[in-house]
């Protein structure tokens, strides 16, 4: 049958059909860098990458309000440590969002796509991005590696996301050092936060860093995260919904439990 996700890469690929190809020449490689992993290894609190996310095909328009400038700017001055934007149509994000976020702030910038092809990557290089998310439910193994590689030929951190044990085990084998457990499963968008508790402790053993993603909803969430060893968590809806940002940043904010390394 076919996925959420089967449905959302069919429509990806036909978008990026006509996408140009940029070459190294076109990308400005000796941009500042603003690295989210170098922050990982020097703090004692969860880190928190906030998104910037208007949509979702699950829960439709979440805050189509906001700017994104305006709302990147806030998320920094509560202390995430990164911003993630959406650019992807499903959600209603475009790269344009993504540069307007970067210039507006001096965090380090995820770019929250579904990369099927090296020439988006260059493209969320060229937009801004410090780090991408690669799905590890789309791709095999070598595909996985192949794009992860061609990151880092162009000076970007990966996040690469997984969901179940198979896929950790992809994670693993290509060298990730930055892992999400996405506690959506992209297949059917439940959430469940037991997810990050039994693949979180197998995620440190390897040695990367452990990123919580999705379903944040109470300080309570986060709490669960941390003691599963996660060093941060991702959170979209909750902050683009919330009535009090600054409360609920504060809420978040939750020390490591699990030892950096
Ligand atoms: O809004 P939430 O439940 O806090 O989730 C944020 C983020 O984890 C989610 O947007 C996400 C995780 N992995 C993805 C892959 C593609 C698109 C979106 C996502």
């Amino acid at each position: 049958m076919e996925t959420i996700l089967d449905k959302i890469i069919a429509k990806k690929r036909e978008d990026i059909r006509n996408m140009t190809e940029l070459t190294i020449n076109d990308l400005d490689l000796s941009r500042e860098k603003r690295s989210f992993i170098e922050k990982l290894r020097h703090t004692s609190e969860m880190a928190i990458i906030s998104e910037f996310k208007r949509a979702s095909p699950s829960k439709g328009i979440i805050n189509a309000n906001l700017n994104p400038a305006e709302q990147g700017a806030l998320y920094e001055s509560y202390g995430a440590s990164a911003i993630s934007v959406l650019t992807d149509v499903y959600f209603k994000g475009t790269f344009e969002d993504l540069k307007t976020v970067r210039e507006a702030v001096n965090l380090p910038i995820l770019c929250k796509d579904f990369m099927v092809e090296r020439k988006q990557i260059s493209h969320a290089k060229a937009a801004g991005a410090d780090l991408i998310l690669l799905i590890a439910a789309v791709h095999g193994k070598d595909a996985l590696k192949e794009l992860h590689e061609y990151a880092a030929e162009l000076g970007l951190e990966v996040l690469v996301e997984i969901h179940d044990d198979e896929e950790l085990e992809k994670a693993v084998s290509i060298g990730a050092e930055l892992i999400g457990i996405n506690n959506r499963n992209l297949k059917t968008f439940e959430v469940n936060l037991g997810t990050t508790e039994k693949l979180g402790p197998l995620v440190r053993q390897s040695g990367a860093f452990l990123i919580s993603e999705s379903g944040m909803k109470t300080r309570e969430d986060v709490v669960r995260a941390a003691k599963a060893g996660a060093n941060g968590i991702l959170v979209g809806e909750t902050f683009m919904s919330a009535d009090n940002l600054k409360q609920t940043f504060r809420d978040f904010k939750v020390p490591l439990t699990v030892p950096q390394r």
